[in-house]
Protein backbone atom coordinates (compact mmCIF):
# COMPACT_ATOMS: atom_id res chain seq x y z
CA UNK A 1 0.00 0.00 0.00
CA UNK A 2 2.81 1.97 1.19
CA UNK A 3 4.42 1.29 -2.03
CA UNK A 4 1.40 2.09 -4.47
CA UNK A 5 0.80 5.19 -2.24
CA UNK A 6 4.05 6.84 -3.07
CA UNK A 7 3.63 5.98 -7.07
CA UNK A 8 0.63 7.71 -6.63
CA UNK A 9 2.65 11.29 -6.25
CA UNK A 10 4.31 10.69 -9.72
CA UNK A 11 0.83 11.45 -10.75
CA UNK A 12 0.55 14.98 -9.23
CA UNK A 13 2.42 16.55 -12.23
CA UNK A 14 0.31 15.06 -14.68
CA UNK A 15 -2.65 15.80 -12.79
CA UNK A 16 -4.87 17.31 -15.29
CA UNK A 17 -4.09 14.78 -17.81
CA UNK A 18 -5.23 11.99 -14.91
CA UNK A 19 -8.21 14.11 -14.42
CA UNK A 20 -8.99 14.43 -18.18
CA UNK A 21 -8.32 10.63 -18.24
CA UNK A 22 -10.55 9.84 -15.34
CA UNK A 23 -13.43 12.16 -16.48
CA UNK A 24 -13.40 10.47 -20.19
CA UNK A 25 -13.66 7.00 -18.41
CA UNK A 26 -16.42 7.69 -16.45
CA UNK A 27 -18.17 9.16 -19.61
CA UNK A 28 -17.35 5.88 -21.45
CA UNK A 29 -18.83 3.97 -18.34
CA UNK A 30 -22.27 5.60 -18.26
CA UNK A 31 -22.61 5.31 -22.24
CA UNK A 32 -21.96 1.56 -21.54
CA UNK A 33 -24.47 1.23 -18.65
CA UNK A 34 -26.90 3.68 -21.06
CA UNK A 35 -26.67 1.51 -24.31
CA UNK A 36 -28.41 -1.79 -22.94
CA UNK A 37 -31.47 0.59 -21.50
CA UNK A 38 -31.29 2.07 -25.33
CA UNK A 39 -31.86 -1.69 -26.23
CA UNK A 40 -34.56 -2.24 -23.44
CA UNK A 41 -36.78 0.69 -25.01
CA UNK A 42 -36.05 -0.50 -28.77
CA UNK A 43 -37.93 -3.76 -27.65
CA UNK A 44 -40.46 -2.23 -25.29
CA UNK A 45 -41.51 0.47 -26.98
CA UNK A 46 -40.27 0.06 -30.41
CA UNK A 47 -40.93 -3.49 -31.59
CA UNK A 48 -44.07 -5.01 -28.83
CA UNK A 49 -45.08 -1.53 -29.67
CA UNK A 50 -44.48 -1.78 -33.29
CA UNK A 51 -43.19 1.86 -33.67
CA UNK A 52 -40.81 2.21 -35.90
CA UNK A 53 -40.17 5.75 -35.29
CA UNK A 54 -39.07 4.89 -31.84
CA UNK A 55 -36.67 1.73 -33.34
CA UNK A 56 -35.46 4.04 -35.57
CA UNK A 57 -34.61 6.96 -33.12
CA UNK A 58 -33.03 4.39 -30.18
CA UNK A 59 -30.91 2.73 -32.96
CA UNK A 60 -29.98 6.75 -33.93
CA UNK A 61 -28.87 7.44 -30.24
CA UNK A 62 -27.45 4.04 -29.78
CA UNK A 63 -25.05 4.78 -32.81
CA UNK A 64 -24.66 8.42 -31.72
CA UNK A 65 -23.75 7.45 -28.04
CA UNK A 66 -21.13 4.65 -29.84
CA UNK A 67 -19.50 7.40 -31.48
CA UNK A 68 -19.33 9.48 -28.89
CA UNK A 69 -17.82 6.72 -26.54
CA UNK A 70 -15.17 5.59 -29.37
CA UNK A 71 -13.85 9.32 -29.69
CA UNK A 72 -13.89 9.02 -25.51
CA UNK A 73 -11.92 5.93 -25.60
CA UNK A 74 -9.39 7.52 -28.31
CA UNK A 75 -8.46 10.69 -25.94
CA UNK A 76 -8.70 8.67 -22.50
CA UNK A 77 -6.37 6.56 -24.05
CA UNK A 78 -4.03 9.18 -25.06
CA UNK A 79 -3.75 10.80 -21.91
CA UNK A 80 -3.58 7.79 -20.02
CA UNK A 81 -0.45 6.90 -22.43
CA UNK A 82 0.97 10.21 -21.30
CA UNK A 83 -0.12 9.79 -17.62
CA UNK A 84 2.11 6.50 -17.54
CA UNK A 85 5.02 8.11 -19.67
CA UNK A 86 5.34 11.20 -17.86
CA UNK A 87 5.93 8.45 -14.46
CA UNK A 88 8.82 6.94 -16.40
CA UNK A 89 10.20 9.77 -17.66
CA UNK A 90 10.27 11.05 -14.30
CA UNK A 91 11.27 7.83 -11.92
CA UNK A 92 14.20 7.64 -14.64
CA UNK A 93 15.86 11.21 -15.18
CA UNK A 94 15.21 10.71 -10.78
CA UNK A 95 17.40 7.51 -10.85
CA UNK A 96 20.13 8.62 -13.48
CA UNK A 97 20.54 11.73 -11.55
CA UNK A 98 20.49 9.82 -8.50
CA UNK A 99 23.07 7.43 -9.73
CA UNK A 100 25.49 10.55 -11.06
CA UNK A 101 25.84 11.77 -7.45
CA UNK A 102 26.28 8.35 -5.89
CA UNK A 103 29.92 7.78 -4.34
CA UNK A 104 32.65 5.40 -5.20
CA UNK A 105 31.46 3.12 -1.90
CA UNK A 106 28.15 2.81 -3.35
CA UNK A 107 29.47 1.35 -7.43
CA UNK A 108 32.13 -0.79 -5.01
CA UNK A 109 29.19 -2.78 -4.51
CA UNK A 110 26.62 -2.60 -7.26
CA UNK A 111 25.99 -4.45 -10.02
CA UNK A 112 25.63 -2.93 -13.29
CA UNK A 113 22.92 -5.47 -14.84
CA UNK A 114 20.76 -5.13 -11.50
CA UNK A 115 20.78 -1.68 -12.33
CA UNK A 116 19.98 -1.95 -15.87
CA UNK A 117 17.22 -4.00 -15.42
CA UNK A 118 15.91 -1.30 -12.78
CA UNK A 119 16.21 1.30 -15.08
CA UNK A 120 14.35 -0.49 -18.18
CA UNK A 121 12.45 -3.45 -17.01
CA UNK A 122 11.30 -2.31 -13.40
CA UNK A 123 10.86 0.93 -14.63
CA UNK A 124 8.17 -0.30 -17.61
CA UNK A 125 6.39 -2.50 -15.32
CA UNK A 126 5.71 0.66 -13.02
CA UNK A 127 4.58 2.32 -16.24
CA UNK A 128 2.14 -0.43 -17.12
CA UNK A 129 0.73 0.28 -14.09
CA UNK A 130 0.55 3.66 -13.80
CA UNK A 131 -0.81 4.27 -17.64
CA UNK A 132 -2.70 1.27 -18.13
CA UNK A 133 -3.24 -1.04 -15.14
CA UNK A 134 -4.47 1.73 -12.80
CA UNK A 135 -7.18 3.90 -14.36
CA UNK A 136 -8.47 0.27 -15.98
CA UNK A 137 -8.96 -0.98 -12.19
CA UNK A 138 -10.65 2.23 -11.57
CA UNK A 139 -12.85 1.60 -15.19
CA UNK A 140 -14.11 -1.99 -13.98
CA UNK A 141 -15.03 -0.93 -10.60
CA UNK A 142 -17.16 2.25 -11.90
CA UNK A 143 -18.43 -0.50 -14.73
CA UNK A 144 -19.34 -2.95 -11.85
CA UNK A 145 -20.91 -0.59 -9.48
CA UNK A 146 -22.99 0.71 -12.11
CA UNK A 147 -23.89 -2.01 -13.75
CA UNK A 148 -25.36 -3.40 -10.79
CA UNK A 149 -26.96 -0.39 -9.78
CA UNK A 150 -28.88 0.04 -13.20
CA UNK A 151 -29.76 -3.77 -13.27
CA UNK A 152 -31.28 -3.41 -9.48
CA UNK A 153 -33.07 -0.74 -10.96
CA UNK A 154 -34.99 -2.64 -13.84
CA UNK A 155 -35.31 -5.93 -11.68
CA UNK A 156 -33.87 -6.41 -8.52
CA UNK A 157 -35.07 -10.23 -7.52
CA UNK A 158 -33.71 -11.21 -10.99
CA UNK A 159 -30.01 -9.28 -10.23
CA UNK A 160 -29.29 -10.17 -6.62
CA UNK A 161 -30.16 -13.99 -7.55
CA UNK A 162 -28.19 -14.27 -10.52
CA UNK A 163 -25.51 -12.86 -8.21
CA UNK A 164 -25.08 -15.20 -6.22
CA UNK A 165 -21.58 -16.80 -7.49
CA UNK A 166 -19.64 -13.14 -6.94
CA UNK A 167 -18.83 -13.93 -3.54
CA UNK A 168 -16.86 -16.90 -5.25
CA UNK A 169 -15.16 -15.38 -8.06
CA UNK A 170 -14.12 -12.35 -5.50
CA UNK A 171 -12.51 -15.05 -2.81
CA UNK A 172 -10.64 -17.27 -6.43
CA UNK A 173 -9.16 -13.27 -7.43
CA UNK A 174 -8.23 -12.73 -3.11
CA UNK A 175 -6.54 -15.66 -3.35
CA UNK A 176 -4.68 -15.42 -6.41
CA UNK A 177 -3.92 -11.86 -5.46
CA UNK A 178 -1.88 -13.16 -2.22
CA UNK A 179 -0.11 -16.09 -4.50
CA UNK A 180 0.58 -14.13 -7.03
CA UNK A 181 2.32 -11.26 -5.60
CA UNK A 182 5.52 -13.24 -4.10
CA UNK A 183 6.04 -14.59 -7.88
CA UNK A 184 6.33 -11.40 -9.64
CA UNK A 185 8.84 -10.27 -7.00
CA UNK A 186 10.99 -13.40 -7.32
CA UNK A 187 10.43 -12.76 -11.11
CA UNK A 188 12.13 -9.25 -10.80
CA UNK A 189 14.62 -10.30 -8.89
CA UNK A 190 15.17 -13.06 -11.21
CA UNK A 191 15.58 -10.26 -14.17
CA UNK A 192 18.04 -8.51 -12.60
CA UNK A 193 20.18 -11.39 -11.84
CA UNK A 194 19.71 -12.72 -15.34
CA UNK A 195 20.72 -9.00 -16.87
CA UNK A 196 23.45 -8.99 -14.38
CA UNK A 197 24.93 -12.50 -15.43
CA UNK A 198 24.54 -11.38 -19.23
CA UNK A 199 26.35 -8.08 -18.44
CA UNK A 200 29.15 -9.42 -16.80
CA UNK A 201 29.64 -12.53 -19.67
CA UNK A 202 29.86 -9.68 -22.12
CA UNK A 203 32.40 -7.18 -20.12
CA UNK A 204 34.31 -10.17 -19.74
CA UNK A 205 33.58 -12.05 -22.58
CA UNK A 206 37.62 -11.72 -23.82
CA UNK A 207 38.58 -13.48 -20.61
CA UNK A 208 36.16 -15.72 -20.97
CA UNK A 209 37.50 -16.57 -24.06
CA UNK A 210 40.93 -16.92 -23.23
CA UNK A 211 40.03 -19.39 -20.60
CA UNK A 212 37.98 -21.46 -22.47
CA UNK A 213 34.88 -20.83 -20.47
CA UNK A 214 31.68 -20.32 -22.55
CA UNK A 215 30.54 -23.81 -21.47
CA UNK A 216 30.63 -22.96 -17.88
CA UNK A 217 28.96 -19.42 -18.77
CA UNK A 218 26.36 -21.04 -20.78
CA UNK A 219 25.79 -23.35 -17.68
CA UNK A 220 25.56 -20.17 -15.39
CA UNK A 221 23.29 -18.32 -17.93
CA UNK A 222 20.84 -21.44 -18.42
CA UNK A 223 20.45 -21.86 -14.22
CA UNK A 224 19.35 -18.16 -14.24
CA UNK A 225 17.41 -18.72 -17.57
CA UNK A 226 16.13 -21.27 -15.48
CA UNK A 227 14.86 -20.47 -13.11
CA UNK A 228 12.89 -17.59 -14.72
CA UNK A 229 11.59 -20.13 -16.61
CA UNK A 230 10.33 -22.23 -13.36
CA UNK A 231 9.23 -18.84 -11.52
CA UNK A 232 6.82 -17.73 -14.34
CA UNK A 233 5.02 -21.50 -15.30
CA UNK A 234 4.54 -21.54 -11.12
CA UNK A 235 3.11 -17.86 -12.05
CA UNK A 236 1.79 -19.36 -15.27
CA UNK A 237 0.06 -21.88 -13.16
CA UNK A 238 -1.46 -19.87 -11.36
CA UNK A 239 -3.39 -17.70 -13.54
CA UNK A 240 -4.46 -21.28 -15.00
CA UNK A 241 -6.15 -22.12 -11.84
CA UNK A 242 -7.56 -18.69 -11.58
CA UNK A 243 -9.00 -17.75 -14.61
CA UNK A 244 -10.59 -20.50 -16.26
CA UNK A 245 -12.40 -21.17 -12.53
CA UNK A 246 -13.42 -16.80 -12.79
CA UNK A 247 -14.70 -17.65 -16.38
CA UNK A 248 -16.85 -20.60 -15.19
CA UNK A 249 -18.43 -18.99 -12.54
CA UNK A 250 -18.85 -16.06 -14.23
CA UNK A 251 -20.36 -18.20 -17.23
CA UNK A 252 -22.71 -19.89 -14.50
CA UNK A 253 -23.51 -16.11 -13.72
CA UNK A 254 -24.73 -15.54 -17.03
CA UNK A 255 -26.37 -18.70 -17.20
CA UNK A 256 -28.69 -18.33 -14.09
CA UNK A 257 -29.62 -14.68 -15.38
CA UNK A 258 -30.75 -16.11 -18.91
CA UNK A 259 -32.71 -19.13 -16.63
CA UNK A 260 -34.19 -16.87 -13.87
CA UNK A 261 -35.07 -14.15 -16.57
CA UNK A 262 -36.67 -16.37 -18.89
CA UNK A 263 -38.67 -17.68 -15.90
CA UNK A 264 -39.70 -13.95 -15.14
CA UNK A 265 -40.81 -13.23 -18.56
CA UNK A 266 -42.55 -16.09 -18.89
CA UNK A 267 -44.37 -15.22 -15.66
CA UNK A 268 -44.63 -11.48 -16.96
CA UNK A 269 -42.62 -10.29 -14.00
CA UNK A 270 -39.70 -9.09 -16.49
CA UNK A 271 -40.13 -7.31 -19.89
CA UNK A 272 -38.47 -9.25 -22.65
CA UNK A 273 -36.59 -5.43 -23.20
CA UNK A 274 -35.23 -5.71 -19.95
CA UNK A 275 -33.71 -9.35 -20.24
CA UNK A 276 -32.32 -8.92 -23.75
CA UNK A 277 -30.61 -5.25 -21.42
CA UNK A 278 -29.64 -7.91 -18.67
CA UNK A 279 -27.92 -10.12 -21.57
CA UNK A 280 -25.64 -7.13 -21.81
CA UNK A 281 -25.32 -5.92 -18.44
CA UNK A 282 -24.00 -9.51 -17.29
CA UNK A 283 -20.98 -8.67 -19.46
CA UNK A 284 -20.24 -5.35 -17.55
CA UNK A 285 -20.28 -7.69 -14.06
CA UNK A 286 -18.05 -10.48 -15.98
CA UNK A 287 -15.84 -8.48 -17.93
CA UNK A 288 -14.37 -6.53 -15.15
CA UNK A 289 -14.29 -9.73 -12.57
CA UNK A 290 -12.36 -11.12 -15.50
CA UNK A 291 -10.01 -8.57 -16.36
CA UNK A 292 -9.25 -7.46 -12.32
CA UNK A 293 -7.37 -10.95 -12.34
CA UNK A 294 -4.98 -9.29 -15.66
CA UNK A 295 -4.90 -5.87 -13.55
CA UNK A 296 -3.75 -7.68 -10.49
CA UNK A 297 -0.78 -8.92 -12.65
CA UNK A 298 0.05 -5.76 -13.52
CA UNK A 299 -0.08 -4.11 -9.95
CA UNK A 300 1.49 -6.82 -8.11
CA UNK A 301 4.16 -6.51 -10.94
CA UNK A 302 4.54 -2.65 -9.78
CA UNK A 303 4.16 -3.27 -6.35
CA UNK A 304 7.18 -5.64 -6.68
CA UNK A 305 9.33 -3.84 -9.26
CA UNK A 306 8.67 0.25 -7.51
CA UNK A 307 11.01 -0.61 -4.31
CA UNK A 308 13.55 -2.07 -6.32
CA UNK A 309 13.45 1.46 -7.99
CA UNK A 310 13.28 3.29 -4.98
CA UNK A 311 16.16 1.65 -2.87
CA UNK A 312 18.54 3.56 -5.66
CA UNK A 313 16.57 6.69 -5.30
CA UNK A 314 16.47 6.69 -1.53
CA UNK A 315 20.51 5.50 -1.23
CA UNK A 316 21.81 8.08 0.50
CA UNK A 317 24.54 10.06 -1.37
CA UNK A 318 27.51 10.08 1.40
CA UNK A 319 29.95 12.44 -0.60
CA UNK A 320 28.22 15.65 -2.22
CA UNK A 321 28.79 19.81 -1.77
CA UNK A 322 29.02 21.00 1.95
CA UNK A 323 26.00 22.83 3.21
CA UNK A 324 26.46 26.23 2.14
CA UNK A 325 27.54 25.04 -1.62
CA UNK A 326 31.25 25.07 -0.95
CA UNK A 327 34.40 26.91 -1.20
CA UNK A 328 35.11 27.76 -4.65
CA UNK A 329 38.40 26.21 -6.41
CA UNK A 330 39.22 29.05 -8.51
CA UNK A 331 42.29 30.36 -6.64
CA UNK A 332 43.57 26.82 -6.00
CA UNK A 333 47.39 26.76 -6.34
CA UNK A 334 48.35 22.82 -5.40
CA UNK A 335 49.71 22.77 -1.99
CA UNK A 336 48.56 19.55 -0.69
CA UNK A 337 48.58 18.45 3.34
CA UNK A 338 47.67 15.03 4.71
CA UNK A 339 46.90 15.81 8.33
CA UNK A 340 47.14 12.41 10.20
CA UNK A 341 45.01 10.91 7.87
CA UNK A 342 43.69 7.37 8.47
CA UNK A 343 41.28 5.41 6.33
CA UNK A 344 38.97 2.35 5.91
CA UNK A 345 36.68 1.32 4.11
CA UNK A 346 32.50 1.51 4.77
CA UNK A 347 32.55 -1.78 4.73
CA UNK A 348 35.50 -2.91 6.51
CA UNK A 349 35.45 -4.14 10.18
CA UNK A 350 37.32 -1.70 11.82
CA UNK A 351 37.68 -4.09 15.15
CA UNK A 352 39.38 -6.74 13.55
CA UNK A 353 41.10 -5.10 9.86
CA UNK A 354 43.64 -2.51 10.03
CA UNK A 355 42.50 1.07 8.27
CA UNK A 356 43.59 0.70 4.64
CA UNK A 357 45.70 4.00 5.39
CA UNK A 358 47.03 5.24 8.81
CA UNK A 359 48.04 8.11 10.33
CA UNK A 360 49.53 9.68 7.07
CA UNK A 361 51.25 13.20 7.27
CA UNK A 362 52.14 14.76 4.30
CA UNK A 363 53.21 17.97 3.03
CA UNK A 364 53.66 18.76 -0.72
CA UNK A 365 54.14 22.39 -2.09
CA UNK A 366 52.84 23.88 -5.05
CA UNK A 367 54.54 22.76 -7.97
CA UNK A 368 56.00 19.61 -6.38
CA UNK A 369 56.71 16.00 -8.10
CA UNK A 370 56.24 13.21 -5.85
CA UNK A 371 56.51 10.08 -6.65
CA UNK A 372 54.38 7.28 -4.29
CA UNK A 373 55.67 3.85 -4.23
CA UNK A 374 54.58 0.61 -2.38
CA UNK A 375 53.42 -2.86 -2.97
CA UNK A 376 50.77 -3.97 -4.40
CA UNK A 377 47.84 -3.08 -2.27
CA UNK A 378 49.59 -0.64 -0.40
CA UNK A 379 47.03 1.78 -0.23
CA UNK A 380 48.59 4.24 -2.92
CA UNK A 381 45.51 4.96 -4.94
CA UNK A 382 43.43 4.80 -1.69
CA UNK A 383 45.81 7.97 -0.49
CA UNK A 384 45.39 9.69 -3.83
CA UNK A 385 41.38 8.82 -3.85
CA UNK A 386 41.23 10.74 -0.74
CA UNK A 387 42.04 13.95 -2.19
CA UNK A 388 39.70 14.08 -4.98
CA UNK A 389 37.01 12.96 -2.24
CA UNK A 390 36.29 10.02 -4.19
CA UNK A 391 35.75 8.63 -0.32
CA UNK A 392 36.21 10.44 2.33
CA UNK A 393 38.76 10.26 5.46
CA UNK A 394 38.15 8.47 8.46
CA UNK A 395 39.99 10.39 10.56
CA UNK A 396 42.28 13.76 9.91
CA UNK A 397 42.48 15.99 6.75
CA UNK A 398 43.25 16.52 3.71
CA UNK A 399 43.98 19.94 2.84
CA UNK A 400 44.66 22.06 -0.17
CA UNK A 401 45.87 25.17 -0.23
CA UNK A 402 45.14 24.82 3.35
CA UNK A 403 41.43 24.15 2.93
CA UNK A 404 39.65 21.28 4.14
CA UNK A 405 38.70 19.47 0.96
CA UNK A 406 35.45 18.51 2.06
CA UNK A 407 34.77 22.23 1.95
CA UNK A 408 35.41 23.24 -1.62
CA UNK A 409 32.81 23.10 -3.83
CA UNK A 410 33.14 19.36 -5.05
CA UNK A 411 32.36 19.86 -9.11
CA UNK A 412 35.37 22.53 -8.80
CA UNK A 413 37.53 20.41 -6.75
CA UNK A 414 37.53 17.32 -8.41
CA UNK A 415 37.97 19.64 -12.09
CA UNK A 416 41.63 21.25 -10.19
CA UNK A 417 42.22 17.39 -10.12
CA UNK A 418 43.52 15.85 -13.25
CA UNK A 419 43.36 12.24 -12.74
CA UNK A 420 45.21 9.40 -15.22
CA UNK A 421 43.31 6.20 -13.49
CA UNK A 422 45.05 2.87 -13.35
CA UNK A 423 42.17 1.30 -15.58
CA UNK A 424 41.40 3.80 -18.50
CA UNK A 425 38.04 4.29 -19.77
CA UNK A 426 37.14 5.32 -23.21
CA UNK A 427 33.55 6.23 -24.46
CA UNK A 428 32.44 4.95 -27.16
CA UNK A 429 32.43 8.24 -28.93
CA UNK A 430 35.32 10.05 -31.66
CA UNK A 431 38.91 10.38 -30.06
CA UNK A 432 38.13 14.25 -30.04
CA UNK A 433 35.26 13.66 -28.02
CA UNK A 434 37.18 11.49 -25.69
CA UNK A 435 40.34 13.87 -24.89
CA UNK A 436 38.07 16.72 -24.68
CA UNK A 437 35.83 14.94 -22.36
CA UNK A 438 36.61 17.16 -18.91
CA UNK A 439 36.53 20.18 -21.54
CA UNK A 440 34.31 19.87 -24.21
CA UNK A 441 34.55 23.63 -25.41
CA UNK A 442 38.05 22.79 -26.30
CA UNK A 443 39.71 24.26 -29.41
CA UNK A 444 41.37 21.60 -31.92
CA UNK A 445 44.56 23.36 -31.09
CA UNK A 446 44.26 22.86 -27.44
CA UNK A 447 43.33 19.02 -28.53
CA UNK A 448 45.96 18.30 -30.41
CA UNK A 449 48.78 20.16 -27.62
CA UNK A 450 47.39 17.57 -24.89
CA UNK A 451 47.43 14.70 -27.62
CA UNK A 452 51.10 16.00 -28.54
CA UNK A 453 52.10 15.87 -24.93
CA UNK A 454 50.78 12.74 -24.12
CA UNK A 455 52.82 11.62 -27.29
CA UNK A 456 49.44 10.34 -29.48
CA UNK A 457 48.88 13.03 -31.72
CA UNK A 458 50.97 11.15 -34.56
CA UNK A 459 49.47 8.43 -34.55
CA UNK A 460 45.90 9.70 -34.14
CA UNK A 461 46.93 11.67 -37.16
CA UNK A 462 47.80 8.57 -38.86
CA UNK A 463 44.38 7.38 -38.52
CA UNK A 464 41.94 7.48 -41.62
CA UNK A 465 39.78 9.68 -39.79
CA UNK A 466 41.92 11.18 -37.77
CA UNK A 467 40.39 12.94 -34.41
CA UNK A 468 37.19 11.49 -35.60
CA UNK A 469 37.63 8.02 -35.83
CA UNK A 470 35.07 6.26 -33.57
CA UNK A 471 36.51 4.18 -30.81
CA UNK A 472 34.45 1.52 -29.11
CA UNK A 473 33.41 1.04 -25.49
CA UNK A 474 36.32 -0.34 -24.63
CA UNK A 475 38.40 1.63 -26.95
CA UNK A 476 38.54 -1.30 -29.92
CA UNK A 477 41.11 0.45 -32.25
CA UNK A 478 43.80 1.32 -29.58
CA UNK A 479 46.22 -0.44 -27.95
CA UNK A 480 46.64 -0.85 -24.29
CA UNK A 481 48.99 1.92 -23.87
CA UNK A 482 47.24 4.15 -26.67
CA UNK A 483 44.53 4.07 -24.41
CA UNK A 484 46.65 4.88 -22.05
CA UNK A 485 47.75 7.94 -23.73
CA UNK A 486 44.48 9.11 -25.15
CA UNK A 487 43.90 9.24 -20.74
CA UNK A 488 46.60 11.15 -20.48
CA UNK A 489 46.20 13.97 -22.98
CA UNK A 490 42.18 14.28 -21.59
CA UNK A 491 43.55 14.81 -18.32
CA UNK A 492 46.22 17.48 -19.21
CA UNK A 493 43.35 18.89 -21.10
CA UNK A 494 42.10 20.03 -17.92
CA UNK A 495 44.94 22.00 -17.10
CA UNK A 496 44.87 21.05 -13.48
CA UNK A 497 47.39 22.53 -10.80
CA UNK A 498 47.03 19.06 -9.23
CA UNK A 499 47.97 16.11 -11.70
CA UNK A 500 47.87 12.49 -10.73
CA UNK A 501 49.46 9.65 -12.98
CA UNK A 502 48.49 6.47 -11.33
CA UNK A 503 50.31 4.02 -13.22
CA UNK A 504 49.67 6.03 -15.99
CA UNK A 505 52.48 4.93 -18.38
CA UNK A 506 52.62 1.22 -16.88
CA UNK A 507 51.05 -0.08 -20.18
CA UNK A 508 53.61 1.57 -22.35
CA UNK A 509 56.78 0.36 -23.70
CA UNK A 510 60.08 1.99 -21.81
CA UNK A 511 61.08 3.78 -24.94
CA UNK A 512 57.71 5.75 -25.11
CA UNK A 513 57.17 5.97 -21.59
CA UNK A 514 60.74 7.57 -21.60
CA UNK A 515 59.18 10.39 -24.25
CA UNK A 516 56.45 10.67 -22.43
CA UNK A 517 58.56 11.75 -19.64
CA UNK A 518 60.32 14.35 -21.32
CA UNK A 519 57.08 15.43 -22.37
CA UNK A 520 55.64 15.55 -19.49
CA UNK A 521 58.34 17.47 -18.10
CA UNK A 522 56.87 20.84 -19.00
CA UNK A 523 53.60 19.89 -18.42
CA UNK A 524 54.55 18.79 -15.01
CA UNK A 525 55.86 22.51 -14.42
CA UNK A 526 54.13 24.51 -11.83
CA UNK A 527 51.82 21.85 -11.49
CA UNK A 528 51.75 19.39 -8.08
CA UNK A 529 52.27 16.09 -9.44
CA UNK A 530 51.76 12.42 -7.67
CA UNK A 531 53.09 9.79 -9.77
CA UNK A 532 52.08 6.11 -8.71
CA UNK A 533 54.68 3.64 -10.68
CA UNK A 534 56.16 0.91 -9.97
CA UNK A 535 59.26 1.35 -12.49
CA UNK A 536 61.67 3.50 -11.18
CA UNK A 537 62.33 5.22 -14.59
CA UNK A 538 58.76 6.87 -14.35
CA UNK A 539 59.94 8.15 -10.78
CA UNK A 540 63.28 9.33 -11.55
CA UNK A 541 62.11 12.89 -12.17
CA UNK A 542 60.40 13.47 -8.98
CA UNK A 543 61.24 15.73 -6.53
CA UNK A 544 60.21 13.40 -3.35
CA UNK A 545 59.58 10.26 -3.08
CA UNK A 546 57.24 8.88 -0.25
CA UNK A 547 56.89 5.21 0.33
CA UNK A 548 53.82 3.54 1.44
CA UNK A 549 53.74 -0.33 3.07
CA UNK A 550 50.27 -1.71 4.71
CA UNK A 551 48.99 1.97 4.64
CA UNK A 552 51.76 3.80 6.53
CA UNK A 553 54.73 6.15 5.00
CA UNK A 554 57.47 4.15 5.83
CA UNK A 555 60.29 6.20 3.85
CA UNK A 556 60.51 9.80 2.44
CA UNK A 557 63.15 11.49 0.79
CA UNK A 558 64.65 12.38 -2.54
CA UNK A 559 66.00 9.41 -4.61
CA UNK A 560 69.40 9.66 -3.23
CA UNK A 561 68.40 9.77 0.48
CA UNK A 562 66.30 6.91 -0.06
CA UNK A 563 68.70 4.86 -2.20
CA UNK A 564 71.63 5.41 0.83
CA UNK A 565 68.77 3.94 3.20
CA UNK A 566 68.08 -0.02 3.50
CA UNK A 567 64.38 -0.39 2.55
CA UNK A 568 61.85 -0.91 -0.06
CA UNK A 569 63.23 1.59 -2.50
CA UNK A 570 66.36 0.32 -2.68
CA UNK A 571 65.43 -2.84 -3.11
CA UNK A 572 63.59 -2.41 -5.49
CA UNK A 573 65.91 -0.32 -7.51
CA UNK A 574 68.39 -3.35 -7.07
CA UNK A 575 65.99 -5.75 -8.15
CA UNK A 576 64.74 -3.77 -11.87
CA UNK A 577 69.24 -3.23 -12.26
CA UNK A 578 69.16 -7.06 -11.80
CA UNK A 579 66.67 -7.49 -14.03
CA UNK A 580 67.78 -5.03 -16.56
CA UNK A 581 71.53 -6.42 -16.61
CA UNK A 582 69.50 -10.08 -16.76
N1 LIG B 1 36.47 -0.77 -2.50
C1 LIG B 1 37.22 -1.40 -1.62
N2 LIG B 1 36.68 -1.96 -0.51
C2 LIG B 1 37.45 -2.60 0.39
N3 LIG B 1 38.80 -2.71 0.28
C3 LIG B 1 39.39 -2.18 -0.79
C4 LIG B 1 38.63 -1.50 -1.81
N4 LIG B 1 39.50 -1.07 -2.76
C5 LIG B 1 40.73 -1.44 -2.36
N5 LIG B 1 40.66 -2.11 -1.19
C6 LIG B 1 41.81 -2.63 -0.41
O1 LIG B 1 42.56 -1.52 0.01
C7 LIG B 1 43.94 -1.79 -0.06
C8 LIG B 1 44.67 -0.66 -0.76
O2 LIG B 1 44.25 -0.63 -2.11
P1 LIG B 1 44.86 0.40 -3.14
O3 LIG B 1 44.14 0.23 -4.42
O4 LIG B 1 44.91 1.74 -2.52
O5 LIG B 1 46.33 -0.17 -3.26
P2 LIG B 1 47.49 0.23 -4.27
O6 LIG B 1 48.71 0.44 -3.45
O7 LIG B 1 47.09 1.33 -5.16
O8 LIG B 1 47.62 -1.14 -5.07
P3 LIG B 1 48.09 -1.40 -6.60
O9 LIG B 1 49.51 -1.04 -6.72
O10 LIG B 1 47.87 -2.88 -6.74
O11 LIG B 1 47.17 -0.60 -7.43
C9 LIG B 1 44.10 -3.14 -0.72
O12 LIG B 1 44.42 -4.07 0.28
C10 LIG B 1 42.72 -3.45 -1.28
O13 LIG B 1 42.44 -4.81 -1.12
Amino acid sequence: MKVLLRLMKYLRPSTKWVVLSLSLLILGTLIDLIAPWLLKEVFDNGIAKKNTSVILGLTLALAGIQVIKSFAMFLQGRSQELVGQNVVFTLRKQMYEHLQKLSFSYYDKAKTGQLMSRMTGDIEAVKNFIGFGALNMVGGLLTFIGTIIFMVIMQWQVTLLSMSTIPLLVFILFRFNKKVGPAWGQIREQMGRLTTTLQENISGIRVVKAFAREQAEQVKFEKRNDENFDTNMERAKLEAKAFPMMGFYGGLTFLIMIWLGAYYVAKGQMTLGTFMAFQWYTWGIIWPLNMLGWQINIMQQAIKAAPRVFEVVDTPIDISDPANGGIASAPIKGNVTFEHVSFHFADQDQEKEEGILQDILLDVREGEIIAVLGATGSGKSSLIALMSRFYDVSEGRVLIDGVDVRDYELDGLRRKIGIVPQETFLFSASIRENIAYGVPEATQEQIEWAATKAQIHTYIESMPFGYDTLIGERGVGLSGGQRQRVALARAILMDPPILVLDEATASVDTATESAIHEELLEVMKGRTTFIIAQRLSSVKRADRIIVLDQGKVVQQGTHKELFEQDGFFRNLFEMQEAASVG
